[in-house]
């Protein structure tokens, strides 16, 4: 093993989700870029994601590769939640809370192990874990400060709001009003005394029962609901390092650059002239969805890129991800559908990037905020209708198109509001732009998110090793 004592080790532990892992491995890139020894937990059938990011810190990061824990709701072969779509999730969380007793056993037969856990908030188990060695876990966020607000309110108070049509976030800063089908999934989902729903609950009040909390978010954005958790946790470990994943040198990269046929047709439209079409990294649509939309785009008249997910041949074969007959042909020249996975950073980055028709995944969302495009929002389900709720309400540079996984959008209407956002009305393309230029402060020299990350590494190193902790522990 390469750590000695004088370096700070952490062993970071991401979610097994595309849009939970990404963001937690640029934060692992940073990390090490300040120095620090970083180990990653990590299954066998996930460890492709990594290649990048090892590749680029050969020295520093290791992965700590663990067999993948059985689950009958889990076919064989299957470790990432991207091949089990949102239903998923309960099964995943259980399946990999088994880790437990490996990474016990892993901290305590290593000779140098790490002096914290950073691990995804569904992975709030480990503070348990963390707990047993001594050491502090901080929770990382894939999605912001306003959701982590808001589940730590709801799952505090589960008894009361459960049975409620509409829940009032008084104590919350906007004291915002919503719909009980608007709040996050799993607290929709729970259901009292069932022993997998009382894990659940558990783990979201781990989180911010943590020593600190890491989101990939940022003080002009976010950061009254940081300052709102910070005061209500009477700490002040809440770290805002994001936006992480940034199109340019010095960053990881997500893998996924523009082909060259995607730049030249990208680099041959007017500024802001493209509606970029993406639902995240796992949301198919139905055969209704994928007809209105493509309706909605043909009617609109203006330059598109539509990234499409086809789904299993089953799937196919139920209706989903099927691109009309014929729409292609029509569309041709203006309208380009990419199937299954487009270079999302890099064509949001690209100047002729405009608007983007997104379900509002918290990666998206910051995505499109670097990219600096009118966001038409279409939250579906799980932290997106709280998102949504920060870009249009809050921040201005949104407009809601349509809500709910099921929903179908109006063509006419749809056709209307592109048209509209992709003129300067309403002033969105300047928020827009302002709210980019804030985010990216954020991340250069002094902005908000590098001192931020600055904190953070500073909390860390001050942390003892591992084993003068048992030693103090044991003697104490
Ligand atoms: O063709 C594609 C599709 C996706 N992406 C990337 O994949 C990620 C998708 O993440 P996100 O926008 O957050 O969506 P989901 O994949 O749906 O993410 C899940 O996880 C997020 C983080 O917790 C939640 O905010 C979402 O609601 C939840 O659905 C982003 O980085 C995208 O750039 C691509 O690069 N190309």
């Amino acid at each position: 093993m390469s750590t000695t004592v004088n370096n700070c080790h952490i062993l970071l532990f991401p979610y097994p989700a595309q849009g939970h892992m990404l963001p937690l491995l640029h934060l692992a890139h940073r990390l090490s870029l300040h120095g620090l020894t970083i180990t990653i937990v990590i299954t066998h059938k996930n460890l492709p994601y990594l290649s990048s990011l090892l590749s680029s810190h050969p020295s520093s990061i290791t992965p700590l590769i663990l067999p993948f824990p059985s689950h009958p709701s889990i076919p064989p072969g299957v470790e990432n939640v991207k091949d089990l779509g949102h239903s998923g999730n309960l099964p995943m969380l259980t399946s990999l809370s088994k880790l437990h007793d490996p990474l016990l056993h892993w901290f305590n037969s290593h000779p140098d192990p790490p002096v914290a856990i950073i691990s995804d908030f569904f992975l709030g188990w480990t503070l348990h874990l963390a707990h047993q060695l001594n050491i502090p876990r901080l929770v990382f966020f894939p999605s912001g400060a306003f959701l982590a607000a808001i589940d730590d309110y709801v799952w505090n108070n589960v008894e009361q709001l459960k049975t409620l049509d509409q829940v009032e976030l008084s104590a919350l800063p906007g004291s915002h009003v919503f719909k009980s089908h608007h709040l996050p999934s799993l607290f929709r989902l729970y259901k009292k005394s069932d022993p997998d729903w009382e894990f659940v609950k558990d783990l979201k009040l781990a989180n911010t029962k943590s020593w600190g909390c890491v989101f990939n978010s940022f003080e002009a954005f976010e950061g009254e609901y940081m300052d709102y958790l910070k005061k209500k946790l009477s700490h002040d470990r809440i770290f805002g390092v994001g936006p992480l994943n940034l199109p340019g040198p010095g960053n990881l990269g997500s893998g996924s650059d523009l082909n060259e046929g995607l730049l030249t047709w990208l680099d041959g439209c007017p500024k802001a002239s493209v509606v970029y079409v993406c639902f995240g990294s796992q949301k198919l649509l139905k055969r209704e969805q994928m007809e209105a939309l493509a309706l909605g785009l043909e009617k609109s008249g203006t330059r598109f890129v539509w990234v499409v997910k086809t789904g299993s041949t089953q799937e196919r074969e139920d209706g989903f991800g099927n691109v009309p007959d014929g729409f292609e042909e029509r569309v041709a020249g203006r309208g380009l559908v990419i199937r299954e996975w487009a270079p999302q950073v890099s064509i949001l980055s690209h100047e002729a990037a405009g608007v983007f028709l997104s379900h509002c995944g918290w990666n998206s969302v910051l995505e499109g905020i670097v990219g600096g495009v009118v966001i038409l929002a279409w939250p579906m389900e799980a932290d997106q209708f709280v998102n949504a709720r920060l870009l249009v309400e809050d921040m201005g540079v949104g407009v809601r198109v349509c809500e709910g996984a099921g929903s179908v959008p109006e063509a006419g209407e749809l056709s209307r509001v592109i048209g509209e956002s992709m003129s300067e009305a309403g002033g969105l393309k300047d928020k827009a732009k302002e709210l980019k230029e804030k985010a990216l402060e954020a991340v250069s020299k002094e902005g908000s998110s590098v001192q931020d990350m600055g904190r953070l590494v500073g909390e860390l190193r001050k942390l003892k090793p591992f084993k003068s902790r048992i030693q103090h522990t044991s003697v104490s």
